[in-house]
C-alpha cells in the first residue's frame, strides 16, 4: 500500500461519504495508476457520481485518504485548486456555448475564465494557439472550427467538450457517461478518440454502456452500495458471481 501511495497517480483509501447516515460511498478504495485507462461501472446509486464528487472537491469525505500524485491531499483542496492541480472533470451533459464557435469554445477554455467573454478578444501567445490547434485534430472537428457550437451534432458537442479539457492538459480526465444519447458510429468515434487520448493521459471513465465499455479494453472497477465489488478485465467481471448476482444479471 505504501508504495502504491506515493507512486499513484490517484490513491483512495478508506473513503466514506455519509448523508444523512446513509452511506454513499463506505470505505471505497481506488488506485489510478500514471497513465492509465479505467473505467467504472455499477448500478444506479453504486456512488461513482459521489466517487467524482471527492476527488475534485465537491464533496468532503467524512473519513478516507485521497492523494493525487502521492503528494495532494484532496481531501483538504477546494474545486478551483484540484482543477489547478491538472484534474479535469466532464460532466454527462455537454455545456458548450452554443452561439460560439468550436474555436472560440476552446479559446475561452485557453483563457480560463468561461464567463467573461471580452476575453475572446485577447490574443493566444504562439503556444496556446499550437495548443488550439492539436486538440482541435484530436477531437477530430478540424473542419467545424468555424461553426457555432450549436450546430454540432450532440456526440460532436461531447467531443468538443473533452476538447475543453484538452487544452489545459490534464493530468488526470474524469469522464462521466461519455457516450449517453449518442448514435452507435458516434459511440464508435469516442472510443476512438479515448484510446488515442489514454496513449499519453490518465483517464478514469464512468459509463453505463457495456458494449462501449468492452471497446475501451481497459480495466474494470465495479461499484455497488459505495464500494468495490470487483476489478478486473471486462470478462473477469462480467463472470463474477456478485457482480452478476448484483448488477449484470438484473
Ligand atoms: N446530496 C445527496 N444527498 C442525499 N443522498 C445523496 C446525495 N448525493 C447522492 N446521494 C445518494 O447516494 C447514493 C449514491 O449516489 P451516486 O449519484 O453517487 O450514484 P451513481 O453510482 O452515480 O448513480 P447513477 O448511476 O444513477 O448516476 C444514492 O443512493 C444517492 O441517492
Amino acid at each position: 500500500m505504501t508504495e502504491a501511495l506515493s507512486t499513484a497517480q490517484l490513491y483512495l483509501d478508506g473513503i466514506t461519504v455519509s448523508f444523512d447516515g446513509f452511506k454513499a460511498l463506505n470505505a471505497l478504495s481506488l488506485v489510478i495508476e500514471p497513465g492509465e485507462l479505467r473505467t467504472i461501472i455499477g448500478p444506479n446509486g453504486a456512488g461513482k457520481t459521489t466517487m467524482m464528487d471527492v476527488i475534485t472537491g465537491k464533496t468532503r469525505p467524512d473519513s478516507g485518504t485521497a492523494l493525487f500524485e502521492g503528494r495532494h491531499d484532496l481531501t483538504r483542496l477546494d474545486e478551483p485548486a484540484i482543477a489547478n492541480l491538472g484534474i479535469g472533470r466532464k460532466f454527462q451533459k455537454p455545456t458548450v456555448f452554443e452561439n460560439l464557435t468550436v474555436e472560440e469554445n476552446l479559446e475561452l477554455a485557453l483563457k480560463d475564465d468561461r464567463r467573461i467573454r471580452h476575453t475572446l478578444f485577447r490574443r493566444l501567445d504562439d503556444e496556446q494557439a499550437g495548443r488550439l490547434e492539436r486538440v482541435l485534430g484530436e477531437i477530430g472537428l478540424m473542419h467545424r472550427r468555424h461553426d457555432l457550437a450549436g450546430l454540432l451534432s450532440h456526440g460532436q458537442k461531447q467531443w468538443l467538450e473533452i476538447g475543453m479539457l484538452l487544452v489545459h492538459d490534464p493530468r488526470l480526465i474524469l469522464l462521466d457517461e461519455p457516450v449517453a444519447g449518442m448514435t452507435d458510429a458516434e459511440t464508435a468515434a469516442t472510443a476512438d478518440l479515448i484510446t488515442r487520448l489514454a496513449q499519453y493521459h490518465t483517464i478514469v471513465v464512468v459509463e453505463h454502456d457495456m458494449a462501449f465499455v468492452r471497446s475501451l479494453g481497459a480495466k474494470v472497477t465495479v461499484l455497488h452500495e459505495g464500494s468495490v465489488l470487483a476489478e478486473g478485465s471486462i470478462d473477469a467481471v462480467q463472470n463474477h458471481p456478485r457482480v452478476i448476482e448484483v448488477y449484470l444479471g438484473r
